[in-house]
């Protein structure tokens, strides 16, 4: 009676550690769902950074981002992640075959230079080897860029010897008028901080007395910096393709490799669990059936030990699924966290971009693609909670005469200090854009009819209150303003017709003045 007292005990011990064996199973299984949350949370995040360069990848990543909001869809979402490493593949090898196109139509134009005649004997050798370098495959856009440049170099060359033995190519007043053209031009084009300074020597340049080497010059240098900024831009976002690339591989083997240790070690535990209790169950059958003493304590002996072996294999194998885990969580931490710091760069340059995009590099005000964004969304708004909006249009009346009289410099810094004045005299909830030359737009929400004039007003007296002095002379710069309200079952566009109709009134009825259409 006492040897099956404490066989019960035993056994009851055995089975506190199967339960406190399915507990710890239970908190990994749930450590590890974390775990998977979180890194399905950041394909999730990352597949949105990926998006925009290619159609198809943008659905697909759609689709994964879709699958993965839930965890139990995660199986599903395998096979997107391999469709989307294909695709990922396919762009790598799409912009191999660009390259290969630039290369071949490089090829073309520098087969065009060589017909031309007049090409000196030594430019000739030099674009020979050049054109036998241009056999080689491009690897990367870095490749390409270099090629352009001693392109545009022999242009230049065979251009300047043939210019310099032309006497009478003297600067005409079409190319003058090149020159002021190139310099508004570039004005309007958004160049990098770093590109600015010699951007504004060039307008000052351009704006002068030039030659016609200068003009060929700044279209070269002009052509030079466009060049540069597509070439960085396409080589961040490749670098960014091809990083995300190998990290969603390597996620997807390790998340394979875990998905089929986790099957495997899942079998064998059901295995484990269903001999450990059969044991109890026999060990419990046996203090039932057996009278012998001697036999039963035999019996349960060699029951028990079974048992604890089934029970320490039973521990090793959570053991080793625990490492296995470990060592694959750790694994996509550490590409996670490379990518996570390319994925940043790479957002911070597109952030970067788009900002570029949508100020006015002159004034730093809005430009005209955010006064459009800026339009829609304040027309929404106008329709949705029923709030007048105003659109108002000014203009720098005789601005003609500052830039003839004191210089486009002048011109634009006349331009700059109206831009800050403009957007210090409105509300936080307003909104001012450059919308071209020395024209500006007013986006005025939440303005009733019986003020709008006064507000307006005060905008123009501030500007005429400016002290200018130019060459020592204190110049009075007026504003001539058009203003319409949206009206009901108006489009934005029919408002600001009017706007421009108000402001043409403004002008003609003397300038200075703001004048509403009603
Ligand atoms: N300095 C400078 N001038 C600019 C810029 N953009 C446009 N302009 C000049 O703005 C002037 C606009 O002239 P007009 O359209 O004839 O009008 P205005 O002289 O202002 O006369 P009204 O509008 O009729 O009062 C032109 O001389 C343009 O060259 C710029 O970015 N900088």
């Amino acid at each position: 009676m006492k040897d099956s007292n404490i066989a019960v005990s035993q056994i009851s011990l055995l089975k506190q550690k199967l339960n406190a064996a399915k507990t710890a199973l239970d908190e990994i299984s749930n450590d590890r769902n974390d775990k998977f949350k979180t890194l399905i949370q950041f394909i999730g995040h990352l597949s949105l950074a990926c998006k925009g360069q290619n159609l198809e990848l943008d659905n697909k990543l759609a689709k994964l981002r879709h699958n993965l909001q839930n965890i139990d869809l995660f199986e599903e979402a395998l096979p997107e992640l391999i469709d989307i490493e294909r695709l990922l593949k396919s762009q790598y090898s799409q912009t191999m075959t660009q390259l290969e196109d630039s290369r071949v139509g490089l090829s073309k134009i520098i087969r065009q230079i060589q017909r031309i005649n007049s090409t000196p004997d030594k430019v000739k050798k030099e674009i020979n080897y050049f054109k036998q370098d241009l056999n080689k495959p491009f690897h990367t856009v870095w490749d390409y860029i270099p090629k352009v440049e001693t392109i545009i170099g022999f242009y230049e060359q065979i251009l300047g010897d043939t210019l310099a033995n032309a006497d009478d190519y003297e600067i005409l007043p079409q190319h003058i008028q090149l020159a002021r053209e190139l310099a508004v031009k570039i004005s309007e084009i958004e160049f990098r901080k770093d590109q600015r300074d010699q951007i504004l020597v060039m307008k000052e340049v351009l704006q002068g007395e030039i030659t016609l080497d200068v003009l060929l010059e700044s279209y070269q240098t002009i052509l030079g910096l466009l060049l540069d900024n597509i070439a960085r831009e396409k080589s961040a976002s490749q670098d960014f393709l091809y990083a995300l690339n190998d990290a969603l591989t390597v996620v997807r083997d390790v998340v394979n490799s875990s998905h089929n240790n986790n099957q495997r070690s899942h079998q064998l535990k059901q295995q484990l669990n269903k001999e450990i209790n059969l044991r109890v169950s026999n060990a419990d059958g046996i203090i039932v059936d057996v009278d012998d003493v001697t036999d039963l304590k035999q019996q349960l002996t060699s029951q028990l030990s079974s048992l604890k072996d089934a029970l320490s294999r039973k521990e090793a194998l959570e053991q080793r699924e625990q490492a296995i885990l470990k060592k694959s969580i750790e694994s996509m931490r550490k590409e996670l966290n490379n990518i996570t710091q390319e994925a940043n760069s790479y957002k911070e340059q597109l952030f970067e971009h788009q900002k570029l995009n949508l100020l006015d590099p002159l004034t730093q005000l809005a430009n005209r693609t955010a006064l459009e964004d800026r339009m829609d969304q304040e027309y929404r708004n106008h329709i949705r909670f029923k709030t007048p909006l105003w659109i108002a249009i000014t203009d720098i009346d005789h601005f003609k005469s500052v830039n003839d009289n004191f210089g486009h410099t002048t011109g634009d810094k006349t331009l700059q200090v109206i831009a800050m004045a403009l957007k210090n005299s409105l509300r936080e909830s307003e909104f001012v854009a450059r919308y071209g030359g020395e024209e500006f737009v007013l986006l005025l929400p939440d303005v009733n009819e019986e003020h709008i004039s006064q507000l307006l007003n005060r905008v123009r007296e501030k500007i005429k209150n400016i002290p200018f002095k130019f060459k020592n002379q204190r110049i009075t710069v007026t504003l001539s303003i058009g203003a319409a309200q949206v009206m009901e079952n108006e489009t934005v566009e029919e408002a600001f017709e009017r706007a421009d109709s108000a402001l043409y009134k403004a002008k003609n009825n003397g300038r200075d003045r703001v004048v509403i259409d009603l």
